[in-house]
């Protein structure tokens, strides 16, 4: 099978007139076209004439309600639906924008599914791309409305669902589906279906872009695509957001391929349809008020900048100038390319919250729509030769065998021994045909392997087509209802589902109807405490049913066996060859019971579990699988043996009226009996095999778990970095710290060392001293008991002098040190003293000329005084003798002069005055500044000789101590 997703690719020329659902050129919604108006009944499909087949893209919004938290944090109303087709501000009542659908917070999935998806799902059925998606911001109902809950089922579960009741309406038409699941996640495509495909790349051809090496999986029924979206969704990246607890961070695209063609031999020269419904949940955008951090910033960067770029896309789409569309700078883009680029149509839902905090990013998201509205699209139907359609590799190959088979059964029955029922000799005919049946079982053993192989081919080639199980041919047109079509087609795959819950599915009915069972209760209970583990979503109760239920399932009644076993398994591929001999689907084979072939899927359960659960759980135990199909080939084999001998029985019952054969048909009962009994037997063998294959899923299950912790880890990790980075910045900080204290306390015991030392070399000293004068003393009193005490102590001595010596010579060290130190100090009070001491003649001298320029002043003053004093006396004199004109003239004139000369003088020596006042501040300015240099130098003298007071007490205390230790020993 074709390993690869292509994304809308119309392969062949359109052409073609006269469809009955021709799109409208405006409002596509305004005309939805129902699943029952297909023209795929019609033995030559018409195609679109592109000109009408223009339509605009279908635009939508859904309103939710607000959320508990946004009604506890008292949000208000900031947008809402006016109507049916238009949202209003409810702060600006001006402000409006027109859609083709306007959904209020009330309504039901089912509403949205009717005007939004609806004809694009029938479109898809008849060989029309289609794309639908949602786009809006986080926790703004997107997953909601596409993939719904276990309430509610969403536009995915339901196009599956319509998609196959389309082709049980249309019983003239064989259909094949696939399905594939991709993610884009942080710009890289992963393939959801298939855990190993990771990464893949994205490729062009002809035909448009197609993601390389995508999985792609054989539907058979809406239970089994409905699973692998379950298995799917296990594997997508969610994670809690401040938003959304449950948050999708990649976009996913579900993709359901069909491919169509007339049925039966008319088919041979029709060309097929081809075509792929897209069903998007974007991820949400983040509003830059989001307090992400990590992984989750990250992931939200992504998100933002490919829906920025899906935004201008759009933008430039719907501007007639742009020259280019970008549509290559994202994943997402690239993969929407076709659909976008107008082939096919396109629905787009909006799905937007009401609350005033998200005001702006909805208002966003409105203006996002209604730029889309003006996408124009062409609604063409799809056609491919027949060489690259699957479905008539299929049938081809299918007719060929059939043909085989034919040949093949030929042969065999040319020697069943019913030759002429009207011969006499009874006991003679009965030899004849015991001896018959002898070489037909031969001939059927030798045969057997090649029938069975042929036959389990044809199956697995069949079973993969669709076709409906109605036996009319009338044209599906007339025959196909509207929308609500109540039939049995799916219900059995969906037995697995609550009936009450199928049941809306199916009739589209409101959610009131929903009474949960007994057991689904259970299941809810389970989801909600898991919540996050099992996902969001409709297809989320398959998953726990797999998990949970699954061997109770098969141990239920037969027909939730079936289903159950359908909806979790699938033909990994429709190509695998394994000899599984089933009933053949649709065709009247006399090696089959009747009834066998009446219900298209009610008779490959077995074999859909097995490769199922090849599929989807890699970890089975070969050998036991191996087995089981052993069983199961058994089983076919005895089946086909049975069918063999009722078609024999039955022919000898219409004998046994004519003739005693009792005996015969007895013993052929018998031997069926015998076989059905081996059959029974097989069965519960089969079954015994099944609950053990159990085990694997649960591993499967916990691989999934482990992935899931793994991306868990993943955050934390991230988030991890980001702390350490912090710790370690703070580690650092600290440690420099250290380092100072450190280097603090280093000094502080050098300080105290020296001090030490230097105690103890006074202390030493002193000991000495008194020592040798005690010595000196004793001696002088009694020489002769001193002798003896020197003989006894003199080794003791000896080494007491040798360790005295040593810590002599240390004690040098310290005190050369200390002296050294001692010498520093000295020179620094020296230094000081010496500023003091300059200071403080300085101070003197200046002192000294301030008393002088006081006594100079003084002096001058008096001068002054005496100079004023005279000319006013000579002034009087003058006055007095005023007889005398010419002496009184010689006076005035000298006076005068005089007078000048006394005031030029004044001056002068006020000049003198005030230089010598600002000399005099002068003085005094620095004289202050002295005195402060002569105090902070006496402060620093005054604390030196603070240190050698200190260090001589310390010294003291260290002689005291060491006298009182050399007096006591
Ligand atoms: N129409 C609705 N009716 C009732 N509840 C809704 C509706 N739409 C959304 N919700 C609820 O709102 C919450 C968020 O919805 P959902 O997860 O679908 O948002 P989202 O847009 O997919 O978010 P994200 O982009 O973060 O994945 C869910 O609990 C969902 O059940």
């Amino acid at each position: 099978m074709a390993s690869r997703h292509r994304n809308a690719s119309p392969a062949a020329e359109p052409s073609g007139k006269d469809s009955p659902h021709r799109g409208s050129p405006t409002m596509a919604s305004s005309s939805p076209r129902r699943a029952g108006e297909s023209p795929l009944g019609a033995p030559a499909a018409p195609l679109l004439d592109a000109a009408e087949a223009k339509e605009s893209v279908t635009v939508t919004v859904r309103f939710r309600p607000l959320s508990p938290r946004e009604v506890r944090l008292g949000e208000e109303i900031a947008w809402y639906a006016d109507g049916d087709t238009t949202v209003r501000s409810e702060q600006n009542q001006s402000i409006a924008y027109a859609y083709d659908r306007v959904f209020g917070p009330t309504t039901t999935t089912r509403h949205v599914y009717d005007a939004a998806a609806l004809h694009v799902v029938g479109g898809a059925m008849d060989g029309i791309n289609g794309t639908i998606f949602a786009y809006g911001v986080t926790s703004s109902g997107k997953t909601h409305t596409m993939h719904g809950d276990q309430i509610s089922p969403g536009i995915i579960p339901l196009a599956v669902k319509d998609a196959f009741s389309i082709i049980q309406e249309t019983p003239n038409r064989e259909f094949l589906l696939r399905v594939s699941y991709l993610e884009i996640y942080n710009e890289v495509v992963n393939d959801l279906l298939n855990p190993s495909g990771q990464n893949l790349r994205i490729r062009e051809d002809l035909q448009g872009t197609f993601v390389e090496g995508i999985k792609e999986e054989v539907v058979l029924s809406p239970a089994h695509a409905l699973s692998l979206i379950a298995a799917g969704e296990e594997h997508r990246h969610v994670g809690s957001t401040n938003f959304n607890l449950l948050s999708s961070r990649s976009h996913t695209i579900f993709t359901l391929t069909i491919e169509s063609s007339p049925c039966g031999e008319s088919s041979e020269g029709e060309a097929v349809t081809f075509s792929q419904l897209n069903l998007i949940d974007l991820a949400g955008s983040e509003s830059s008020r989001a307090e992400t951090t990590g992984v989750r910033r990250k992931e939200g960067s992504y998100i933002n900048k490919s829906l920025l770029t899906l935004g201008t896309v759009i933008s430039k789409l719907t501007d007639g100038k742009a020259t280019h569309v970008p549509f290559r700078d994202s994943k997402l883009t690239r993969l929407l390319q076709s659909s976008l680029s107008g082939q096919g149509r396109v629905s787009l839902i909006c799905t937007v919250t009401p609350a005033s905090s998200n005001s702006e990013e909805t208002h966003n998201t409105l203006k996002f729509a209604h730029r889309a509205k003006h996408i124009e699209i062409q609604a063409l139907q799809n056609k491919i030769m027949d060489e690259k359609s699957l479905i008539k590799k299929y049938q081809n190959e299918i007719r060929q065998l059939k043909e085989e088979l034919d040949q093949l059964k030929r042969g065999i029955l040319s020697g069943t021994p019913l030759k002429d029922p009207t011969e006499d000799n009874a006991i003679l005919w009965k030899q004849k045909l015991e001896d018959g049946n002898v070489k037909l079982q031969s001939r059927l053993e030798q045969e057997e392997e090649a029938k069975a192989a042929l036959l389990a081919r044809i199956h697995r080639l069949t079973k993969l087509i669709l076709v409906s199980t109605k036996a009319t041919q009338t044209p599906r047109l007339s025959q196909r209802p509207g929308p609500r079509r109540r039939h049995s087609f799916g219900e059995e795959e969906l037995t697995c589902l609550p009936h009450r819950r199928r049941d809306m599915v199916l009739n589209g009915e409101s959610n009131d109807l929903f009474v949960p069972m007994e057991g689904f209760d259970e299941t809810l209970e389970v989801s909600s405490k898991g919540e996050k583990k099992n996902r969001k979503g409709l297809l989320n109760w398959f998953k726990l049913r797999k998990h949970d239920g699954g061997s109770a399932a098969l141990t239920s009644s037969d027909g939730d066996q079936s289903s159950l076993r359908k909806a979790f398994t699938a033909p990994s591929t429709p190509l695998g060859n394994g000899l599984n001999f089933q009933t053949e689907q649709g065709m009247s084979d006399p090696l089959v019971p009747e009834d066998a072939s009446c219900d298209l899927l009610s008779v490959d359960h077995e074999e859909f579990h097995s490769d199922g659960l090849r599929g989807e759980a890699p970890l089975v135990s070969r050998k036991t699988t191996d087995h089981v199909d052993l069983l199961r080939e058994q089983l076919k084999i005895l089946s086909g043996e049975v069918a063999l001998h009722t078609s024999v029985l039955k022919r000898l019952m219409e004998e046994a009226g004519r003739s005693t054969m009792n005996g015969h048909i007895e013993k052929v009962n018998n031997e069926i009996k015998e076989k059905q009994w081996q059959i029974a037997n097989l069965e519960r063998e089969i079954k015994g095999k099944l609950d053990q294959l159990e085990h694997p899923l649960s591993q499967a299950e916990l691989l999934e778990q482990l992935n899931e912790k793994a991306f868990e880890l993943e955050v934390k990790t991230a988030d991890n970095r980001i702390l350490q980075d912090q710790l370690q910045q703070k580690a650092s900080e600290c440690q420099k710290l250290q380092e100072t204290v450190a280097h603090l306390q280093e000094q502080l015991s050098q300080a105290l060392e020296a001090n030490d030392l230097l105690s103890e070399s006074i202390i030493f000293q002193q000991n000495t001293d008194m020592n040798l004068q005690t010595r000196s003393q004793v001696h002088k009193e009694n020489p002769a008991s001193t002798d003896i005490s020197d003989e006894l102590h003199q080794k003791a001595r000896q080494s007491e002098i040798n360790d005295l010596k040593q810590r002599l010579c240390e004690l040098t060290e310290a005190k050369a040190k200390l002296e050294t130190r001692n010498q520093k100090l000295l020179e620094e009070s020296m230094y000081a003293k010496g500023l003091a001491s300059a200071a403080g003649i300085e101070l003197k001298a200046l002192s000294g000329e301030v008393t002088k320029l006081m006594n100079h002043n003084e002096r001058l003053e008096s001068e002054l005084a005496s100079a004023r004093n005279s000319t006013q006396r000579r002034v009087n004199n003058a006055q007095r003798v005023g007889s005398r004109d010419s002496i009184t003239k010689r006076h005035e004139a000298a006076s005068r002069r005089h007078v000048h000369a006394s005031y030029e003088r004044e001056q002068a020596l006020e000049a003198i005055l005030m230089e010598k006042d600002q000399r005099e501040a002068e003085l005094q300015k620095k004289i202050e500044e002295s005195k402060q240099k002569e105090a902070f130098l006496e402060g620093e003298l005054a604390n030196m000789w603070v240190l050698v007071a200190k260090l001589k007490k310390s010294q003291g205390v260290g002689q005291d101590g060491m006298g009182t230790k050399l007096d006591g020993s």
